[in-house]
């Protein structure tokens, strides 16, 4: 039955998504350049700014001149370019949103604000910290805005989920445990397996750290208690899943003890059912209550957050689509609060504008996050014993 109401709510959701297309743009609008011709565009660019009315999809270039034709005619972009350097030279392009494999994240988005553009890239941020801190010193150097493309992080679920958290009415956190897995897993040949593209689980499913540290508000882990990789059979450097535990210190002094686990190629049951239940989410056990979040990855195609109080053993279930603690008071480009069938990404778009328009954005993820995501990340890498990702720094 679970399953029947999740492919349903999923079902409503992307019609939702497909019924509400292009808006009239404002004047003034801002021209979007994508670099790549990536299989998530659509879903994290494209959909979002076809009902942005703030944002016009402008460009888009592939390293291939017929994809980049093909690609803008599909989606109705104006220009298209056979070259990410060619795009970057258009002085109409306002800034750029970049969906190359991790590896190339830095280079392009490093090429991106020397040419005069603000940059939203995609997760993960970077190779490693220290192009982390390369290319959040250069945007800030070059006065452009970056960001890292963290989309869940701007739907109104997890803004629900830490705010129930920082209520105070289920005490403090005691633990997390968070987790995302691919099964069917990932094809082999993806940019997900190859270690000079800066490939790994724990940098694809990378967003199970990412609820931990957002949950907690923490910087980097105060220690790594363990980390064991399980490596991939072609290239052992590469992780097919990562299991990690670590302590965090909050900003309110509590240690918290996390897991993370990270897997691309998760076994399925019996060798013949794929986990297609298994959606990324994140436990938190706090002093009375034990808070489930399921599907913190894609909350706008269904998700739900269950507490479960720890001495009635009694669970109650909350979700939001819109509005929330964070977007109910701000007036958006299509009204207040947002709108129910918005993705992640759309949201994400919409503080995104919002920055580049001058005005506060309803919520950001600064370039220190990202760089102490990285750190994170690069700390587990150490303590599983793996080489960290290859940079160009
Ligand atoms: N936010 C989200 O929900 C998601 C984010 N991502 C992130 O987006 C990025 C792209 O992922 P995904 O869409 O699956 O990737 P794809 O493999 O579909 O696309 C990557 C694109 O990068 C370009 N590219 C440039 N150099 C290379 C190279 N050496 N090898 C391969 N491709 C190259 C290609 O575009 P072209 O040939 O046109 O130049 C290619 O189409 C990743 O960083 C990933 O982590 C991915 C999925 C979901
Ligand atoms: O960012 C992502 O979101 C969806 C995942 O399936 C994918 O592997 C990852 O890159």
């Amino acid at each position: 039955m679970a399953l029947v109401i999740q492919a349903y709510t999923f079902m409503y959701q992307y019609a939702n998504s497909w019924l509400h297309t292009a808006s009239k743009k404002q004047p003034g609008a801002l021209k979007m350049g994508v670099l790549s011709a990536a299989q998530i565009n659509p879903a994290a660019a494209i959909h979002p700014a076809e009902t942005h009315p703030g944002v016009i999809l402008y460009a888009i270039a592939s390293r291939d001149e017929s994809t980049a034709k093909s690609t803008a005619r599909k989606y109705n972009f104006q220009k298209h370019y056979g070259s990410y350097e060619a795009l970057l030279a258009d002085p109409e392009v306002d800034f750029v949103y970049i969906s190359t494999p991790n590896g190339l994240h830095y280079e392009w988005a490093s090429k991106a604000v020397k040419a005069g553009k603000h940059v939203l890239l995609e997760k993960p941020f970077t190779s490693n910290a220290k192009e982390a801190e390369a290319i959040v010193r250069e945007a800030e150097e070059a006065g452009k805005v970056l960001m890292e493309a963290f989309h869940w992080q701007f739907h109104p679920a997890a803004h629900l989920w830490r705010s129930l958290l920082e209520s105070g009415k289920y005490g403090q956190i005691v633990s997390t445990d968070a987790k995302m897995t691919a099964s069917p897993g990932v094809p082999h040949g993806d940019i997900r397996w190859q270690f000079d593209l800066a490939g790994g689980s724990m940098m694809d499913a990378t967003y199970a750290l990412s609820f931990t540290r957002y949950a907690l508000r923490a910087g980097v882990p105060e220690k790594i208690l363990s980390a064991v990789a399980r490596p991939y059979d072609k290239d052992e450097r590469v992780d097919a899943a990562m299991t990690a535990t670590m302590l965090f210190n909050t900003p309110g002094g509590q240690t918290v003890h996390s897991r993370v686990y990270t897997d691309i190629a998760r076994s399925w049951v019996g060798g013949l059912i794929p986990r297609i239940w298994e959606l990324p989410q994140i436990e938190v056990e706090t002093e009375k209550a034990v808070i489930l979040f399921y599907n913190a990855m894609m909350p706008h195609l269904y998700h739900y957050i269950a507490i479960t109080d720890k001495s009635s053993g009694q669970t109650e279930y909350k979700k939001q689509y819109a509005g929330g603690p964070i977007w109910d008071n701000v007036e958006t480009s299509t009204g207040k609060g947002g709108e129910s069938f918005w993705s992640t990404y759309r949201y994400q778009l919409e503080a995104f504008v919002s920055k580049l328009q001058g005005k506060e954005p309803a919520c950001w993820v600064t370039g220190e996050e990202s760089i102490n995501q990285m750190k994170t990340i690069d700390q587990i890498y150490q303590a599983a014993g793996l080489p960290l990702r290859p940079g160009k720094v």
